[in-house]
């Protein structure tokens, strides 16, 4: 309970703890505690905002306090400032909008509204609603975003639309965000809206839909005129309404839509890296993850699963790990370190050093984006590139973020703008027990630590994959995986590009630090804490 003696003096013009800059701001110790009448106070704690009123024993109507007291006789509330969504003073009329927890995956707004009862208090209201702001708001997270809202009509079952206007939508409004909404009518239609996107008008792009969409917006962005200023200035989010919501896990750290609309409002400027890809003759970035075999199989050839929700990407995991399928490639490196020890120890102390962090900073003159300093898959193959031939090749997975899908953080020590992507590849060959092992300690990200995967930090690769052969026991198993797997049959094998499939062809890939800018819970890191293990 909030000390409830400490309620200042009313307004003073020569309060000895007056802000040194001058400031007509009171100090926060000052302004901590409102007493709004006999029975209410509410106090700036230092974790939450504490709300107290006795008046609530006494009355039967609590309407207008919706969402303060699931019982008449509590009469505090303890509401953290990240859920605080807005609060403003009008007249002698305070309102303080918040996201009221509702069950472990799900919020919704709620508001407090109390009239300030002692005339005099109102100098001192009106600092102290500017110190709940300021607690709401920490310095680096910006108020009244301007968000230009995709909507995937199609995305994950259909159920965007409804998650948007039921879940998303009063929270933004609550939070005083400028929005403008929308639809996405044809597949490429983010790619388009973010190339024309007025970059000045909106501080961010909110998708709400799977991973499919972000890769088109940042896509989209790469096309702008000015597309190094696109990418600093619009700050790319995800409000998960799709089957695979993995950016939305990894920066809001949930794959609940009114959860991460709380996060996005919240949400602090980070630089992220992106992958500039080239296969072909295209060239495009990805910002989440690129899979030959295994992966790519289970996330692009488990269409007809979609009723499993995200289980269905670990399904097609599994019974393919049990048909030891092999997907042979030719794979080309050019590798920071393979050093898994040292990668770990990189990794926490990065995550330490995150917490003193500079914060972000649009300090980028540059205009044009940064030529490729590798060259393209056309081109003849770097000198600096080792290359490996692996026909028993089972898995190849590249991550630029930890959870591809709940409960799966393949890349358990991956960071967000350290100018490195990390590399996992797996052996077809392992024995199925092993392979069972691995699935089970995956929720943990401890898929590093087998000594059967490789794990590596890399800022370039070239992949040519090639069609395995299917043979006798093969041929039989494959039919089987394919059928319990809810895989078509397919001539050509798959490739997957942050979840969306491309065309079976070799691709090269380098990894562009900070190019990208998103919105993050905690700023400038991802929600997984790394591997649980050691
Ligand atoms: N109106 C539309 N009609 C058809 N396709 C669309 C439409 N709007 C968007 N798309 C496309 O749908 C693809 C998948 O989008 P998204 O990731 O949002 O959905 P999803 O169902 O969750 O997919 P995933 O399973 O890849 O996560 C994107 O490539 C996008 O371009």
């Amino acid at each position: 309970m909030a000390n409830t003696s400490m309620t200042p003096d009313h307004e003073t013009t020569s309060d000895p703890f007056a802000d040194p800059a001058g400031s007509d701001r009171m100090p926060l110790e000052a302004a901590a505690v409102l007493t709004v009448d006999r029975n209410a106070t509410l106090t700036i704690g230092s974790e939450a905002l504490i709300v107290l009123d006795e008046g609530l024993r006494h009355r039967r109507d609590v309407s207008n306090v919706c969402g303060l007291l699931p019982q008449l006789s509590k009469t505090t509330r303890a509401i953290p400032f990240f859920n605080v969504l807005w609060a403003e003073l009008e007249d002698f009329d305070i309102t303080i909008h918040y996201a009221e927890t509702t069950s472990k995956k799900s919020c919704r707004p709620a508001y407090i509204h109390y009239t300030v009862t002692d005339k005099s208090l109102h100098g001192h209201a009106k600092t102290w609603i500017e110190a709940l702001m300021d607690r709401a708001y920490p310095n680096k997270v910006q108020r009244n975003k301007r968000i230009k809202v995709l909507v995937n009509p199609f995305g994950g079952q259909g159920m965007g639309p409804k998650l948007w206007t039921r879940q998303v939508e009063p929270i933004f409004a609550a939070a005083r965000c400028e929005m403008n909404v929308e639809r996405t009518a044809y597949r490429g239609h983010g790619i388009e809206i973010a190339e024309k996107l007025d970059i000045d008008a909106f501080d961010v792009v909110a998708c709400a839909s799977g991973d499919g969409l972000p890769h088109e917006v940042f896509n989209g962005l790469s096309k702008q005129s000015n597309p190094r200023r696109a990418f600093k200035k619009v700050a790319v989010a995800q409000i998960p309404c799709g089957t695979g919501n993995a950016m939305s896990l990894n920066l809001n750290g949930t794959d609940s839509p009114s959860l991460a609309a709380v996060a996005i409002v919240k949400g602090v400027k980070s630089s992220l890296d992106l992958c500039a890809v080239t296969q072909g003759n295209q060239k495009y970035f990805s910002f989440l993850s690129q899979a030959v075999g295994i992966i790519a199989e289970s996330d692009l050839g488990t269409e007809s699963l979609r009723w499993m929700g995200s289980f269905r990407f670990t399904w097609g995991i599994l019974v393919r790990l049990l048909g030891q399928t092999a997907y042979p490639a030719t794979v080309s490196v050019l590798q920071e370190t393979d050093d898994k020890r040292a990668i770990k120890e990189a990794f926490w102390k990065a995550t330490r050093e995150q917490h003193h962090a500079e914060p972000y900073e649009d300090d980028d003159q540059d205009t044009q984006l940064p030529a490729l300093r590798y060259g393209t898959v056309n081109d003849p193959l770097p000198g600096e590139f080792q290359t490996q031939d692996m026909p028993n090749l089972g898995n190849f997975y590249v991550g630029n973020m930890p959870w591809m899908s709940p409960d799966a953080p393949f890349f358990a020590v991956s960071l967000p703008a350290d100018g490195r992507m990390d590399m996992i590849t797996i052996s077809g060959q392992i024995s199925r027990m092993t392979a069972l092992r691995m699935l089970t300690s995956l929720e943990n990200g401890n898929l590093i630590n087998f000594p059967e995967v490789t794990y590596r930090k890399v800022l370039a690769y070239r992949i040519a994959p090639r069609m395995r052969e299917t043979s006798g026991k093969r041929r039989i198993r494959a039919k089987i995986g394919r059928w319990l797997g809810g895989a078509a049959k397919q001539k050509e094998g798959l490739i997957a590009m942050d979840g969306e499939s491309v065309p079976f062809e070799p691709f090269q890939v380098e990894v562009m630090q900070r190019l990208g800018t998103v919105l993050s819970r905690r700023g400038g890191c991802y929600e997984f804490d790394g591997p649980k293990g050691h």
